[in-house]
């Protein structure tokens, strides 16, 4: 099979988590593209949500009204490898939600339990309509979101390594200062309560900081295509 499921393949849930950086999307979403799945970026969610609050006057440093609002605005996200759509009240926003405020908000937003509650329901419900398998990228999802995925991969990267990439990225930003910020959100995301960044028990980690992204993909369609002939 080169392009695409085969009409007979089972649906496959893949879990992929890890720390920003790591190369989650790149790969979850050519992992989905070359096996014929669906792809939800998770992490685009998180920054939906907090854009819309930023944008409403919601002060992001106070929990409880962040709690408030949280049930307000209506988030969608398509699921399209090659095109991953996210509206919130009907707005595009796949460009504002990559700000640098955005960004560095949405640790808050989303170490706040509602607002956790509210976007696991919307992942659940798009990873079980998704007709032959989907590829779900975050933090928590193999411990919280999809506990019962076929396949949980956990990727990680030296700090160095995520932050001479995010800066690669974001054109002109100096590597130091990326790095820190990288390791603080990384921070924040870890130590919450409510569902932090962790590996699942059961989840195969991946150390992409000497592989080329080719590699990783590689490697991650290697142990879906294996989790599907075993099926
Ligand atoms: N193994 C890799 N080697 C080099 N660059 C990579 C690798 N994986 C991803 N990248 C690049 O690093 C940047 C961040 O990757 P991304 O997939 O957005 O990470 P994450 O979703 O984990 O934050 C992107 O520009 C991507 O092309
Ligand atoms: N499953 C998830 C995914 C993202 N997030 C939050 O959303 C933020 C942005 O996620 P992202 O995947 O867009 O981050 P990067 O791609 O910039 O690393 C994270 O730093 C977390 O605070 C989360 O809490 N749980």
């Amino acid at each position: 099979m080169e392009n695409g499921a085969a009409p007979t393949a089972p649906a496959v849930i893949v879990a992929i988590d890890g720390p920003s950086g790591t190369g989650k999307s790149s790969t979850s979403k050519a992992v989905a593209a070359q096996l014929g799945l669906s792809y939800l970026d998770t992490g685009a969610q998180y920054r939906a949500i907090t854009w819309w609050m930023v944008n409403n006057g919601i002060d992001t440093g106070d929990p409880h009204a962040v709690a408030a609002a949280a049930g307000k605005p209506e988030i969608l996200s398509g699921t399209d490898p090659a095109g991953p759509a996210i509206t919130v009240d009907g707005v595009d926003v796949a460009g504002p939600i990559r700000t640098q405020e955005v960004t560095s908000k949405v640790s808050a937003v989303s170490a706040v339990p509602e607002v956790r509650t509210r976007i696991t329901e919307l992942q659940r419900t798009i990873a079980a309509a998704a007709p032959h398998g989907i590829v779900v990228e975050g933090r928590d999802i193999g411990t919280t979101v999809l506990p019962d995925a076929d396949l949980k991969i956990f990727l990680t990267a030296s700090a160095e390594a995520r932050a001479a990439r995010r800066s690669g990225e974001l054109k002109g930003a100096d590597v130091n200062v990326t790095r820190e910020a990288l390791i603080k959100r990384d921070a924040a995301d870890s130590s919450r309560k409510a569902s932090p960044l962790a590996k699942a028990d059961d989840a195969v980690e991946v150390d992409t900081t000497d592989l080329t992204l080719a590699q990783v993909i590689e490697c991650v369609v290697t142990l879906v295509e294996e989790k599907r002939a075993g099926k």
